[in-house]
């Protein structure tokens, strides 16, 4: 169990930030009174003091040099700025953890001082519901013990798995961005059935909970996703016309096409 008196900073307090503080707070993985957040945008640190009680500054130092586990939730186009301005502040005894996506460890690893311990993270906005996945790749430096803190961290709120850090931008296409992709298609569901009449409000939560209800008997049943769709169509039946309108409209390449634009977009932003 990550200590709980252990002091977590997020620099960044914006969509992911925000979600993840949300996260950690309800987990229990820190008390609001050791967790702080530094932000450009004071608005967005003013909404967090008053709903979570955290401790919040304009200034990334102060909250860099109060914490423990550094937590960097900034875009990656900001990141080298801010890596500049905190590196006077980065000892050995602090753990860098970034989210940032493409970001290779290698960039922080340089920009830092020699021997920071910096895990990348790959996280999603459903952190927000405990219900994150989230991949984690641990730098040259980062110890056994530091990976065991990332992991408990990241579990707290939803599913977190080891991966190479070859591997953190298809992790980036496939769950950090895939929210984006699902959300969509339960919209586009729902669509479908308000054109047949039914009200906006039950289509959506229909089809939230269908999709809810598939990923969940998945990973509750371990049953491979072709064999738990043969238990839904009928010979004759419904489900094979609607599943034959997707195949006819390419869907599957389009999804599989959605993962590797987005890996590919991971890529490119390292490369920067
Ligand atoms: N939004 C998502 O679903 C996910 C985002 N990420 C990664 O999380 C990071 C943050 O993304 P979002 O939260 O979506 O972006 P965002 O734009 O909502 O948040 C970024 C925050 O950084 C603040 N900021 C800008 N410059 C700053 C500076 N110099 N010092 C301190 N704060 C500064 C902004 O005011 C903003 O609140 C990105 O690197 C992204 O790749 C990772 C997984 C999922
Ligand atoms: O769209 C983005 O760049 C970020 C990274 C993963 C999800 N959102």
């Amino acid at each position: 169990m990550v200590d709980q008196n252990r002091k977590i900073g997020f620099i960044g307090a914006g969509k992911m930030g925000s979600a993840l503080m949300q996260g950690v707070i309800k987990a229990g993985i820190v008390k609001p009174e050791n967790l702080g957040a530094a932000d450009v945008y004071e608005p967005f640190l003013n909404d967090l003091k008053a709903k979570l009680g955290i401790n919040i500054s304009t200034d990334n130092t102060v909250i860099a040099r109060a914490s423990d586990i550094l937590l960097l939730a900034v875009k990656p186009q900001t990141l080298g700025s801010v890596l500049e301005n905190l590196k006077a502040d980065i000892t050995s005894d602090k753990l860098v953890i970034s989210i940032a996506a493409g970001v290779p460890l290698a960039t922080y690893e340089n920009a830092l001082p020699a021997g920071t311990r910096v895990i990348r993270v790959m996280p999603n906005i459903a952190a927000t519901v405990s219900e994150a996945a989230s991949g984690i790749a641990p730098g040259k430096n980062a110890t056994p013990e530091d990976v065991k803190t990332a992991l408990e961290i990241f579990s707290a709120v939803g599913t977190a798995v080891q991966v190479s850090e070859s591997i953190m931008d298809a992790v980036t296409g496939l769950s950090g961005s895939g929210p984006a992709f699902i959300f969509p298609v339960i919209e586009a569901m729902a669509d479908g059935a308000v054109l047949e009449g039914m009200d906006r409000k039950s289509a959506l939560t229909l089809s939230a909970q269908t999709v809810l209800g598939a990923a969940k008997m998945m990973l509750e049943t371990g049953l491979h996703p072709g064999e738990l769709k043969d238990m839904v169509t009928s010979p004759a039946g419904t489900t094979i016309q609607g599943v034959h309108a997707l195949e006819e409209a390419g869907v599957r390449a389009a999804f599989m096409n959605a993962v590797i634009r987005a890996t590919e977009r991971s890529k490119e932003l390292g490369k920067k």
